[in-house]
């Protein structure tokens, strides 16, 4: 399983050019995606998912062109989504939404869709209240409900759009080893703005920025673009104007800084970056290559 785009450019109606030749290789497992607000993700499983047409260029999923209709069709067989909002039916009871979802999906045997949805509501740990209303599923079970409705049908693609917000820390916890445990030989793709649930679950991640791919690769290479740039920086050190601010920390009237900065911090202490400071020293340098380049 792969999905790979080359040349993708997408302009919407109205002029908005959202991604200027994007190439970008996919192989299985999970990948983290990352961008800031309108850098384009949602349009980008937009395309994957078949409801968009990229402008020009090629996207391949499992080798089937997605801008065929035979192409689409097929990618379609192979693909499990959650998006933001599912429309749950809160009359309805986990077992008989999947059941319904099953249907819609073509499962016509009512053994099979059985068994598919027994096993699923097992793997999401829902089986004991698969006959209770989904009315009084808690956020966290809801969105494991999603999940289980996305597997329907054993996808080779599971795309999820940032799934965890608004749950509780135990049940993000639970949710992202729940999405790493499917990822195996399928692709499992994680939409997110939350880069903790990246660094614990995503061995590799791409980032998305001014139309175009920012970075691609493992997550532990993007926490260590930000070595030797992560600082402490202890009440009365000034903070650099060119330095980002990740965290304050205020206690008894004075502030400690974490920041990261491209030059060094004269009386602040070098730390070990995390993938936040990872994610903040490359947009640093991708807006000092853009400032460069324009
Ligand atoms: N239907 C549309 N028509 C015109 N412009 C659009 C349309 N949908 C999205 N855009 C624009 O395209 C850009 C990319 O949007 P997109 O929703 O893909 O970003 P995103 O990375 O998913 O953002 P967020 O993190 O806020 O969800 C934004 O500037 C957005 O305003």
């Amino acid at each position: 399983m792969e999905i790979a785009l080359s040349g993708v450019t997408k302009t919407y109606r109205g002029g908005k050019r959202v991604f200027d030749g994007l190439d970008l290789e996919i192989g299985e497992g999970m990948i983290g995606l990352l961008g800031a607000n309108g850098a384009g993700k949602t349009t980008l499983m937009r395309m994957l998912t078949t409801v968009l047409k990229p402008t020009s260029g090629r996207i391949l999923v499992g080798g089937h062109d997605v801008t065929t209709r035979t192409g689409a069709r097929a990618v379609k067989h192979i693909l499990g989504y959650l998006p933001q909002e599912l429309a749950l039916y809160p009359e309805l009871t986990g077992a008989e939404f999947l059941d319904y979802i099953a249907l819609l999906k073509g499962i016509g045997s009512k053994a099979e869709r059985r068994r598919q949805t027994g096993d699923l509501l097992d793997q999401v740990g829902l089986a004991e209240l698969a006959g209770e209303r989904i009315s009084t599923y808690s956020g966290g079970m809801k969105r494991r409900l999603g999940i289980a409705q996305a597997l329907l049908g054993d996808p080779d693609l599971l795309i999820v759009d940032e799934p965890t917000a608004g749950l509780d820390p135990h049940e993000r916890m639970r949710f992202r080893s729940l999405l790493a445990s499917l990822s195996g030989l399928r692709i499992v793709l994680l939409s997110t703005h939350i880069l903790d649930d990246v660094a614990q679950s995503c061995p590799d991640v791409a980032v998305l920025a001014g139309g175009r791919l920012a970075y691609h690769g493992s997550t532990s290479g993007l926490t260590s673009a930000a070595a030797g740039h992560t600082y402490h920086v202890p009440p009365g050190v000034a903070v650099p104007p060119e330095a980002t601010v990740v965290n304050a920390v205020t206690q008894t009237g004075s502030t400690d800084y974490r920041v990261v900065s491209p030059a060094p911090v004269p009386g602040a202490r070098l730390v070990d970056p995390s993938l936040e400071d990872g994610y903040v020293a490359l947009l640093q340098n991708d807006s000092e290559d853009s400032a460069v380049a324009s």
